[in-house]
């Protein structure tokens, strides 16, 4: 007896910028004739509203959608793929990069300052070491706050007058549509991104080999092949998301250009390197290409002391 195949069960958390992700992700899908239902969750990330240091664990936003696919709850799970821890569970695997969007910070503010135009010693949020570290270097002056929470919750707390201006992925606010926030994309050479900004990762259970191929078609591998060599790079520094380190990969006409970034928290030393491989997105090696440049970038980092900046 034949029957229809079920709908993908797809995990979110249910954060207005989550839902938006994994909704468009089922648009993927359905582009591919694939029914899907969503499944919210709620994750420890999303309730606690500690600052983010060293008493919280990396990984806190993505453990409990993984968990929900290792449950057998969903079959897709839809992360923003700077959130995603790179030691990876063995059950399951990152089976598609869709097509990425802007990697850049901007900075939000009333009167739509850039970082040099900010009034002295302005209160800048921002719970990121990375965008810290770059912020303190371009501007020792300022005083740099942690801020907690949702998009929603931190613009709320910049309109409170908590700060001056804060900082967040264009990515984030172009995805909610959020054209009336008023902010100034931040220039790369200033504050260069974290590995796998802009970017989402579709994760399925190993085991799963109908979710596997059917979430495999989504897969861009330009963006893809970009975010494998910023994340392999992020594992060899043994960084982890919390800390100052930043990287962006390009990858155009069959070259992958690596550009990477690691600084002491108060800005004031830093270490930069970046190289240029090629890479063919057709042929079966891209992906050992692309794990080579992060390898080879993180190498030279390494070389130039970045991992005293990293401890
Ligand atoms: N850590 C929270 C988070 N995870 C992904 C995004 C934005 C979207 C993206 O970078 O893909 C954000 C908010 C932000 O950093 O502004």
């Amino acid at each position: 007896m034949s029957s229809e195949p079920p709908p993908l069960r797809i995990a979110t958390r249910e954060s207005p910028l989550a839902m938006w992700q994994a909704e468009h992700f089922a648009a993927l899908l359905a582009d591919h004739g694939v029914p899907t239902v969503l499944v919210p969750l709620v994750s420890k990330g999303d309730v606690d509203m500690r600052p983010i240091d060293g008493t919280r664990q990396i990984g806190v936003f993505t453990k409990r959608i993984q968990q929900a696919l290792l449950d057998d709850e969903a079959d897709v799970a839809v992360h923003s793929l700077k959130d995603l821890p790179t030691e990876v569970d063995e059950r399951l695997v990152l089976a598609s990069v869709p097509p990425r969007e802007t990697v850049a910070d901007c900075l939000i503010s009333e009167s739509r300052w850039t970082v040099a135009e900010l009034p002295q010693e302005a209160r800048v949020g921002t719970g990121s070491t990375r965008r810290a570290a770059q912020l303190r270097r371009q501007r020792p002056d300022l005083n740099v706050l942690p801020i907690r929470g949702n998009v929603q919750t931190r613009l709320q707390k910049l309109a409170d007058g908590d700060f001056e201006a804060i900082v967040l992925a264009n990515a984030g606010l172009l995805r909610l549509q959020y054209d009336h926030v008023s902010r100034t994309e931040m220039p790369l050479e200033t504050m260069l991104p974290a590995p796998g900004q802009g970017a989402l990762g579709i994760e399925v259970r190993r085991s799963d080999s109908r979710a596997l191929e059917i979430v495999r078609r989504t897969n861009d591998p330009s963006s893809a092949a970009a975010v494998l060599a910023e994340r392999k790079l992020l594992s060899q520094l043994h960084g982890g998301c919390l800390a100052p380190i930043a990287a962006h990969g390009v990858c155009e006409n069959g070259t992958l250009r690596l550009t990477a970034r690691v600084l002491s928290t108060d800005g004031k030393q830093i270490c930069e390197a970046e190289n240029e491989t090629s890479i063919d997105l057709d042929s079966d090696t891209w992906e050992t290409v692309a794990i080579a440049a992060g390898n080879e970038l993180a190498d030279v980092l390494i070389e130039q002391g970045a991992a005293k900046l990293i401890r």
